[in-house]
């Protein structure tokens, strides 16, 4: 893998709280889907990649420039594109200038050049019938592809979103991941996410964090299977593990000791990945 991005040892704390751990990743092109529970630090180190957080230690080189040093914090930022978790949409604008604004503040000058690019993106995004309608008015998965919409003016090499299913219905989910898995087709996507079905469905590789740092680096598969031996069907209310009553009326166990008359099943991305978390055994 040729690497675009490079972390080292990067680190975090809020006050007393350390919220990135002296972690390391590296990335390269396709969609690497950003797996972990509320507070684990994504949003975190997905902001330093993104040039608004600077980090307490450690190293970022992305495309072989450092944030850390202005002149290449600025170039480094013509190649990226972030989709914030919360993009904090101005309501009275319209769909074309809101992701004008943004065009400006990137410093895309020339206005015709500028314009012709805003219509682009909306309409990668399918939002080109939608230019004149203001923000307030648009659907949430339509705001949501705004926020992707700006997030690729200029054409970036490097793309990070932050939660960008979330609040979405399955259709749009849907429209969201076929977005994305093209993006991901030349370029470098970090998915944040909580959606593991988002995960299994379109990104070639998962890491997945924990209080800070990397609990689990490879493919969704491998996730998977890393529960395999550990998912079973039983007939009676388990005694231990996580568990839930199955619509046939069976237990679905992931977990905890293995009890007579159990099958084992084929387990999902979402078990490897709360395995990983250790809450069976919490
Ligand atoms: N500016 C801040 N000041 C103080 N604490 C913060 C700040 N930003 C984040 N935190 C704390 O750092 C921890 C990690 O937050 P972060 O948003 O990176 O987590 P996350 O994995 O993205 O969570 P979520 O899935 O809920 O978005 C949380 O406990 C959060 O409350």
């Amino acid at each position: 893998m040729v690497s675009t991005v490079v972390v080292r040892g990067l680190s975090k704390r809020y006050g007393s709280r350390t919220v990135l751990d002296r972690l390391d990743l590296s990335l390269g092109t396709g969609v690497t889907g950003l797996l972990g529970p509320n507070g684990a630090g994504k949003t975190t180190l997905l902001r330093c990649l993104a040039t608004t957080l600077a980090p307490d230690a450690g190293a970022i080189r992305a495309l072989g420039l450092d944030p850390a040093v202005r002149d290449q914090r600025t170039r480094l930022r013509a190649s990226l594109g972030y989709l914030p978790q919360d993009p904090g949409f101005i309501p009275h604008f319209t769909a074309f200038d809101l992701v004008d604004y943004v065009a400006i503040l990137k410093e895309l000058k020339d206005r015709r050049a500028r314009h012709r690019e805003v219509r682009r993106v909306l309409a990668e995004v399918g939002l080109a019938d939608r230019a004149g309608t203001k923000v307030r008015r648009l659907s949430g998965g339509m705001r949501q592809r705004l926020a992707l919409a700006q997030a690729l003016l200029g054409s970036p090499r490097i793309l990070i979103l932050d939660e960008p299913t979330v609040g979405l219905d399955p259709e749009q989910r849907m429209r969201f991941r076929s977005l994305i898995s093209g993006l991901g087709e030349d370029r470098t996507v970090l998915l944040s996410t909580h959606q593991t079905e988002d995960v299994a469905a379109l990104c070639e590789r998962v890491v997945v964090m924990s209080d800070g740092r990397r609990v689990f680096d490879g493919t969704p598969a491998g996730l998977a299977a890393s529960a395999s031996g550990q998912v079973w069907l039983v007939g009676d209310r388990p005694g231990g593990g996580l568990f839930w009553r199955t619509a046939e009326g069976r237990f679905r166990v992931l977990g905890g000791e293995p009890v007579p008359g159990a099958v084992a099943v084929e387990p999902s991305v979402e078990d490897g990945y709360l395995l990983r978390l250790g809450k069976p055994a919490a």
